[in-house]
């Protein structure tokens, strides 16, 4: 992580005892720690560590939290866990707003973070603590071990068959709380509840069924012991999450050294905008989020579905949109005359029409809501982050919109062409679009992807057998003709650098 530029450097680091500071208050001791939290991203600190902070305003609680950094492949000091461990386990989140300058908060909630890489065992013993009442997750679609199509828990991952066996310390997510659980049973301790705050539909289903999976693959006396104590004593609530936080820049550093004087090398940045929507279905105790504004429902599906195929979906194509018409930032693709229209497009015309709104929400009014947050150019979301991992998030956010409409017996054009901006994207090299200028899109099946798309006598045939073998979409889909043909039809148009602009410009206008 790059140092502070000048002035930020000659500023005392953030600690408890330099707060109270004008703009940011003192927060109080964290208490006993009943969360233990795997994937101390950003995301996390932003979003549920704040409504755990206000939560305990309203209501005393155990809720400290315990952070984990998960994954693996980093060697050496984690920097987020490094740098709140330098900082009182403190840090900043910035909340940043268009036309007016940054409010502060810390939130204080975390106690000692721990690396799952080389504390195994910690993480273990903290998953199975009887003080711990929620374990609750941010480890990105990647955490969860998924096969290719997302639709199970992938036995052939090396890292899960390791895993399985019970070879030295879990290396995923899924290891770690099948191992953590299954102390916890040995120990007696109180039931927990499992939360998964991803972007997955059904993630609490999901949760349950990748666990259930992992524990169904066990011998004989570990599954049936582990599966009674599973329907015993483990909830896993779905969860439906919902703010803008990027990742953080030097520049938000010094936006923090600069407004509010301090030296905060782990802030977070994120949009004024929050909600989260949870399934009430805890098996013990949890901090009264509802006080700090969480709605509490017991069905979140048409939350979950609306979020991420009207929000992520449209931000996924305002990424690749974007990176194609050489933007940076999602604010300015947004800006973007022919790139905002067909975004505006899809989310009226392809996506708001596969829905069933939550009681009370006025699908326009949410769409308007979305496009003024997307515009948000404080935030300096990247394009390239938002459209990394994309045949990850492409089966969540578009697979569902698409064979609806396909059902219904629509095309829906801007997310063929999405589609296609997305082939460009991952299989076009450094042709695709300008990496020095706006940032490296990675994938994790970005090297299967080229390799199939080399295979093809041009980007139409590449398209076609991405569509048909890459599993991206669902079956479905991939055999309707008319959709194919129309991926490879944009596929094609995308071969000139002038062609993303004039099939934008079509698109909306295309709609068959
Ligand atoms: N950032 C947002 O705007 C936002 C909003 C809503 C939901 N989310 C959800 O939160 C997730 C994390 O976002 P973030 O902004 O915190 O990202 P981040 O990059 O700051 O953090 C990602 C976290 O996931 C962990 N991780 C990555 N790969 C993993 C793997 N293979 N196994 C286990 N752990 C792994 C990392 O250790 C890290 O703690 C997203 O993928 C999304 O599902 C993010
Ligand atoms: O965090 P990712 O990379 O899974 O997705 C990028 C964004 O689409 C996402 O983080 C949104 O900002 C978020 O879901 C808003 O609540």
């Amino acid at each position: 992580m790059a140092d502070l530029p000048a002035p930020g450097n000659a500023l005392p680091r953030l600690a408890r005892s330099r707060l109270p500071v004008p703009g940011i208050k003192r927060p109080p001791r964290a208490p006993e720690a009943g969360i233990v939290h795997l994937g101390l991203g950003n995301f996390h600190r932003a979003h549920q560590a704040v409504y755990t902070a206000d939560a305990l305003r309203h209501a005393e609680g155990p809720w400290g939290i315990r952070g984990v950094a998960t994954g693996r492949g980093r060697s050496g000091p984690h920097p987020v866990i490094e740098g709140m461990s330098q900082q009182d386990e403190l840090y900043t989140v910035l909340t940043l707003s268009q036309g007016s300058g940054p409010a502060a908060q810390v939130p204080g909630v975390h106690h000692r973070g721990l690396v799952a890489a080389h504390q195994t065992p910690e993480v273990i013993e903290a998953i199975a603590s009887d003080i711990t009442r929620i374990v609750s997750l941010t480890v990105t679609e990647k955490g969860y071990s998924l096969t290719a199509d997302g639709s199970s828990l992938d036995l052939d991952d090396p890292a899960v068959r390791a895993d399985l066996a019970g070879r030295g310390d879990p290396m995923t997510a899924i290891g770690l709380l099948v191992r953590g659980l299954q102390h916890r049973m040995r120990g007696q301790a109180a039931p927990v509840t499992l939360l998964s705050c991803d972007n997955l539909m059904d993630n609490g289903g999901r949760l349950r069924a990748l666990l259930d999976a992992f524990i169904g693959a066990l011998p004989a006396p570990e599954r049936t012991d582990l599966q009674a104590y599973l329907a015993a004593s483990v909830s896993t609530p779905s969860t439906m999450v919902d703010r803008i936080v990027p990742a953080t820049t030097d520049e938000h550093r010094a936006l923090a050294a600069r407004c509010f004087g301090v030296r905060d090398t782990v802030p977070v940045v994120a949009e004024p905008y929050r909600l989260w929507v949870l399934e009430d279905d805890f098996r013990a105790s949890r901090p009264a989020w509802e006080e700090a504004g969480a709605v509490f429902t017991s069905d979140v599906a048409p939350y979950e579905l609306m979020k991420l195929r009207l929000l992520n979906g449209a931000h996924s194509l305002l990424a690749y949109f974007g990176l194609l018409r050489g933007l940076a930032r999602m604010d300015q693709a947004v800006a973007d005359a022919s790139v905002g229209a067909a975004v505006r497009a899809a989310m009226t015309d392809e996506i708001l029409p596969t829905l069933t709104l939550p009681e009370g929400v006025n699908g326009p009014a949410y769409v308007a809501e979305l496009l003024r947050r997307f515009a948000n150019p404080a935030l300096g979301h990247r394009t390239a982050q938002v459209g990394s991992d994309g045949s990850l998030k492409i089966p969540v956010r578009w697979a569902g919109a698409i064979e609806e409409n396909l059902a219904a017996g629509r095309v829906p054009t801007v997310l063929a062409l999405g589609v296609a901006a997305y082939i460009k994207v991952v299989t076009g090299g450094p042709d695709a679009y300008d990496e020095a200028a706006l940032g490296v899109v990675a994938d994790p099946a970005a090297a299967r992807l080229r390799k199939l798309a080399a295979r093809a006598g041009g980007p139409a045939e590449a398209a076609r057998i991405l569509i048909e073998s890459g599993g991206l979409l669902p079956e479905q889909v991939a055999g309707n003709a008319e959709f194919t043909s129309l991926v490879a039809e944009y596929a094609t148009a995308l071969g000139t650098p002038s062609g993303i602009e004039a099939a934008l410009r079509e698109v909306p206008r295309t709609a068959r």
